[in-house]
């Protein structure tokens, strides 16, 4: 597969507008909009840094994703995922998949900004949720 830079780290946070007050009015970072992923459970704020992006996530429902790692993390939020951007992603995922390691994401689901993304299982990559994204 090629994978071609970081595509976004994932931020868990509890409220998107009062994260927003740190990383956009002390880091002068600019968030690009927001937009809800309801596949997901999450409203997403990017915050582009170079060729790569912060994404901040909040959850929408009290049992999606970013919702049950902030409840396992104490209630606090974190890095929840690093997101590699490859150029094919059927093929990364049928890679992955031949080599014997799980993917959580066995096709492409829709990701923010219309990506194509597919999440790698931390038991796959030895501890970190791995998100793999093609954008068109
Ligand atoms: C909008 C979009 C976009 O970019 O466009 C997004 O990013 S959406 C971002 C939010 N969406 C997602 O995260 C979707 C994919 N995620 C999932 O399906 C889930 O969150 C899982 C990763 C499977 C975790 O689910 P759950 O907590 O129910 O499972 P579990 O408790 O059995 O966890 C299985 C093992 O994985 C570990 N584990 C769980 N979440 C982890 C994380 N974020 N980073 C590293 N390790 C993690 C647990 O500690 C456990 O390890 P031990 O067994 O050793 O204790
Ligand atoms: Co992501």
């Amino acid at each position: 597969m090629n994978i071609k830079n970081v595509d976004h780290i994932g931020i868990a946070v509890t409220n998107l507008e009062e994260a927003l007050k740190f990383y956009e009015d002390v880091l002068g970072l600019k968030c690009q909009g927001t937009e809800i992923v309801e596949d997901q459970k999450v409203k997403v704020g990017f915050l582009p840094i170079g060729e790569t992006e912060l994404e901040l996530l909040e959850s929408t429902t009290e049992d999606g994703p970013i919702a049950k790692f902030i409840d396992k993390n104490g209630g606090r939020g974190g890095i929840q995922h690093i997101a590699l951007r490859v150029d094919n992603i059927e093929e990364a995922i049928a890679q992955i998949k031949e080599k014997g390691y799980r993917m959580i994401d066995e096709k492409p689901r829709y990701g923010a900004g219309n990506a194509s993304i597919a999440f790698c299982h931390p038991k796959s990559t030895k501890g970190i949720l791995l998100e793999l994204s093609e954008r068109k």
